[in-house]
């Protein structure tokens, strides 16, 4: 058989494929309609998305994957399929920390899937407040970087709000030099966020160690504002080069390459068990020698994994302290719900941020 045969014959088997698959997606889309005509039925008034449920396919789809497409590509395609089915039984209103092009609308979108409406807003406070009201459903806030550690902000709001987190989404961030000039060595401004600048220190420090660094409030603010001007340049991710039209003159140029941002996901309820999950909590004990101990020796005794603890200024008093602790497991696992009942008794502050599955993609 000729190479022209051949791929004429293989054409048409993928074009059956096709016609297999798109049989097979329309009849999925049905279910999950089905799926919220119960819903509806059951529990009226409520959002569909279940991120527990979501997070149990995507896991199974990465173990299941018999190759050659690779497991998180997989993992990518379902996570549209689902997003496509979500929006048809009740599309989902996410707030980000915007304007349009940032890295935590990548998040949102990472998370969530495309068919969800993604809604900017300007400070993290404000990301809160639209949720806690009801004008989205969720909404998308960065709360660590590997490089620079953990977004204050973000903890803070926490101490007021009654906002539970339901998922977790990490991201890869790769930051670039962007302009509409056409060299580096042309560029006297640069404008970015200041947590970016940090991550690009060492190589803005080598390549324009005497451009001004100017800090904006997010990298698309810092690339709209790189259009001012062919001596400007902003450092940002590739979604605001493509939105503003800049020419990416250095790629990748963080410090870390394997700098990443965990951005976190809040919502009005947290999430039933998935299996593999995580609980967020809010601690505060007396400041008294020992008090910190005492306080965690519960989670030792259940055999339970503190993965992370921060601390931060109470807001209360000079000097007093609250704790930012994430367990591995879900609240209703029973060490963590003994673990969770003694600290309850012991603690002076006490409030679960939420369980939620751990992140899939
Ligand atoms: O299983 C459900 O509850 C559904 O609504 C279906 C489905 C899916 O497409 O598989 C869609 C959205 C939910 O977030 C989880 C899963």
């Amino acid at each position: 058989m000729d190479a022209a045969t051949r791929l004429a014959d293989i054409r048409q088997r993928i074009d059956a494929i096709d016609s297999q698959l798109l049989a097979l997606l329309s009849e999925r889309a049905r279910c999950a309609q089905t799926v919220a005509e119960i819903k509806a039925d059951t529990v009226p008034g409520s959002h569909y998305y279940r991120p527990e449920r979501e997070a149990e396919i995507l896991r199974r789809i990465k173990a299941d994957n018999p190759g050659p497409l690779d497991g998180e590509e997989v993992a990518r395609l379902f996570r549209e399929i689902m997003s496509a089915c979500l929006a048809l039984e009740k599309p989902l209103a996410v707030g980000y920390l915007g304007p349009e092009g940032t890295f935590t609308q990548a998040a949102a979108l990472k998370h969530f899937g495309h068919s969800v409406h993604t809604l900017p807003f300007g400070t993290i406070g404000d990301i809160f407040r639209e949720v806690e009201a009801g004008s989205c459903q969720f909404g998308v806030v960065p709360v660590e970087n590997s490089t620079e550690g953990v977004i204050n902000h973000t903890l803070d709001m926490f101490l007021q709000s009654p906002l539970r987190i339901v998922g977790e989404v990490t991201l890869r961030i790769h930051q670039h030099l962007m302009s509409q000039a056409g060299v580096v060595t042309a560029i006297k401004r640069i404008f970015s966020h200041q947590q970016s600048f940090a991550q690009c220190r060492a190589w803005l420090d080598r390549h324009l160690p005497n451009a001004e660094r100017i800090p904006v409030g997010s990298n698309a603010e810092a690339a709209r504002r790189a259009t001012e001007s062919t001596d400007c340049a902003a450092i940002a991710g590739e979604a605001a080069a493509e939105l503003y039209c800049l020419r990416i003159l250095a790629n990748r140029i963080e410090d870390d390459p394997g700098n990443t941002t965990r951005f976190l996901i809040i919502g009005k309820e947290d999430a039933p068990a998935s299996g593999r999950d995580k609980t967020s909590l809010l601690l505060s004990c007396r400041n008294e020698a020992g008090g910190l101990y005492r306080l965690l020796t519960p989670f030792a005794e259940q055999q339970i994994s503190m993965t992370r603890i921060e601390s931060r200024p109470s807001r209360q008093g000079i000097w007093d302290y609250v704790f930012f602790v994430d367990l591995s497991g879900h609240r209703t696992d029973p060490p963590i719900a003994a673990a969770l009942e003694q600290l309850k008794a012991a603690a002076n502050l006490f409030k679960i941020l939420g369980s939620y599955p751990e992140a899939v993609l």
